[in-house]
C-alpha cells in the first residue's frame, strides 16, 4: 500500500497495523518529521518516499526520494499498490484522493477534507473510511433493518467545560488539550470548535446517503455512533478511543484478532450525554443549511483552513475561527457543479478570509 501522511497520528497507527499484519508498504509520504520518517523507512523498506520540501531530501535515508505535491500524484500514478491510505491533513489531500480513484485504487480515507470539500464528485464505493464515528455507523448498519436516524458522538473538545465568557481569550495551547483523543493539531482545533462534527455529518451524508443525521456529546468518547431503527430500537457502537480498530477494518475488511481491550462498562461507571449548543459552538448554527446543501462544504472547509492558519499565527482569537466560517458561508452561497469549481471556490474563499485579517 501507499501511505500518505505516514508520520502523523493516523499514519503511525496505520503503520502499526501494517507491521502487525505484515501488510506491504510500497510508498511513504511525509512532511517535515524526517527523523520519524527515517525510522519508518528502516522498518518498512518502501520503494518510494516523498517529502514536502526538496531541501530535506539529503536527510532522508533512501535512494529514491521525491518532494512536493506533484510527486505525491506521480507516486500514486506509478506505484503498483491497489490501496492508498490518505492520512494527509487538509485540502492538500483532495487531489491525491481523486488521483487514486482515477487510477482504480481503493482509498482508506482519513483525510475527511476530501469528502467535505468535494464529496459530490467522489465515488465512495471505493472509499474505506478511517473515522471512528463512520466506522461505528458502518459496524451498526451491518444488518438489513430499515434505519430511521443516525447519530454520531462528539467529545465536546477542549472547551466543553469552560465558562463561555473565557472562550474569546482561549489560546492555541488551550485548544490542543483534547479530553480523550491524541490527534494532529488541525483536527484537535476542529474538535474544540465543533467543526470536526460538522465535517463528520457531511462525511456521513456522502458515505451513507441522504438520511437523517445528527450529533450529540458523549464526554468519554466510548460510544462513537448510534443508529435508530424504524422498529424503535437503538443500537450503539462502543469501543476504546483508539484508531487502530477503524484502521484495521479499513485496511483489511475483515478482522478476526482482538485489536483493542473491550470497554469494561463497570469500570467506566457512568456515561454523560450533552446537547451541542450554538452558544458554545457557534458553527453549529449552519448545520441544517449545510446538510441541505452539502456541496457548500467546499466553502466551509476553505474558510476553516484559512481561519485556523490565522489562529495558529496568533492573528485572530479562537472564536474568530467560527465567525469567519459563518461569515464565508453566508457570503458564498454558490454550489459547485464540478470538481474544477471546488478548486476555484477554495481559492476565492481563502482570499476572502485572508483579506479579513
Ligand atoms: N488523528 C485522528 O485520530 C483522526 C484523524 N482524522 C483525519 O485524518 C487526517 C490526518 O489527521 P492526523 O493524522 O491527526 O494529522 P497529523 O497532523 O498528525 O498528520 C498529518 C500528516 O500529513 C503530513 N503532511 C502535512 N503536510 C504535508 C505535505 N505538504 N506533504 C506531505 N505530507 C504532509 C504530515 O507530515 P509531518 O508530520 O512529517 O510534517 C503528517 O504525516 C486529517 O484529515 C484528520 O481530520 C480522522 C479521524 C481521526
Ligand atoms: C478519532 C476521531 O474519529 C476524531 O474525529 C474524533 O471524533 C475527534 O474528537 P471530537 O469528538 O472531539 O470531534
Ligand atoms: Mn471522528
Amino acid at each position: 500500500m501507499i501511505i500518505l501522511g505516514s508520520t502523523g497520528s493516523i499514519g503511525v497507527n496505520a503503520l502499526a497495523i501494517a507491521e502487525r499484519f505484515s501488510l506491504n508498504v510500497e510508498a511513504l509520504v511525509a512532511g517535515n518529521s524526517i527523523d520519524r520518517l527515517n525510522q519508518q523507512i528502516a522498518k518498512h523498506r518502501p520503494n518510494w518516499v516523498v517529502i514536502a520540501n526538496e531541501a530535506d531530501i539529503p536527510r532522508v535515508n533512501h535512494p529514491n526520494v521525491l518532494s512536493g505535491e506533484e510527486a505525491i500524484l506521480r507516486v500514486i500514478e506509478e506505484a503498483d499498490s491497489e490501496f492508498v491510505v490518505n492520512a494527509l491533513v487538509g485540502f492538500l489531500g483532495l487531489r491525491p484522493t481523486l488521483k487514486a480513484l482515477e487510477r482504480g485504487k481503493k482509498v482508506a480515507l482519513a483525510n475527511k477534507e476530501s469528502l467535505v470539500a468535494a464529496g459530490a464528485f467522489i465515488d465512495t464505493s471505493r472509499i474505506h473510511p478511517i473515522d471512528s464515528e463512520h466506522f461505528g455507523l458502518w459496524y451498526l448498519l451491518n444488518e438489513s433493518r430499515p434505519v430511521k436516524k443516525m447519530t454520531i458522538t462528539a467529545s465536546g473538545g477542549a472547551f466543553r467545560d469552560w465558562p463561555l465568557e473565557k472562550l474569546a481569550a482561549a489560546t492555541l495551547e488551550d485548544a490542543l488539550k483534547h479530553p480523550n483523543w491524541s490527534m494532529g493539531q488541525k483536527i484537535t482545533i476542529d474538535s474544540a470548535s465543533m467543526m470536526n462534527k460538522l465535517f463528520e455529518l457531511l462525511e456521513a451524508r456522502w458515505l451513507f446517503g441522504e438520511l437523517d443525521y445528527d450529533a450529540i456529546i458523549e464526554t468519554r468518547s466510548l460510544i462513537h455512533a448510534f443508529v435508530d431503527f424504524a422498529d424503535g430500537s437503538t443500537t450503539a457502537h462502543i469501543a476504546g478511543a483508539n484508531m487502530q480498530l477503524p484502521i484495521a477494518y479499513a485496511l483489511m475488511g475483515k478482522v478476526e484478532e482482538q485489536i483493542l481491550e473491550p470497554v469494561d462498562l463497570l469500570k467506566v461507571g457512568g456515561l454523560e450525554f450533552r446537547e451541542i449548543t450554538q452558544e458554545r459552538y457557534p458553527v453549529w448554527q449552519i448545520k441544517e443549511a449545510l446538510l441541505r446543501e452539502p456541496q457548500r462544504g467546499a466553502v466551509v472547509n476553505a474558510a476553516n483552513e484559512a481561519a485556523i492558519a490565522q489562529f495558529i499565527a496568533g492573528k485572530i482569537g479562537f472564536l474568530d475561527i467560527s465567525r469567519r466560517v459563518v461569515d464565508a458561508f453566508e457570503h458564498f452561497d454558490r454550489v459547485p457543479g464540478s470538481v474544477e469549481e471546488v478548486f476555484a471556490i477554495d481559492e476565492e474563499v481563502r482570499a476572502y478570509v485572508g483579506a479579513m485579517s
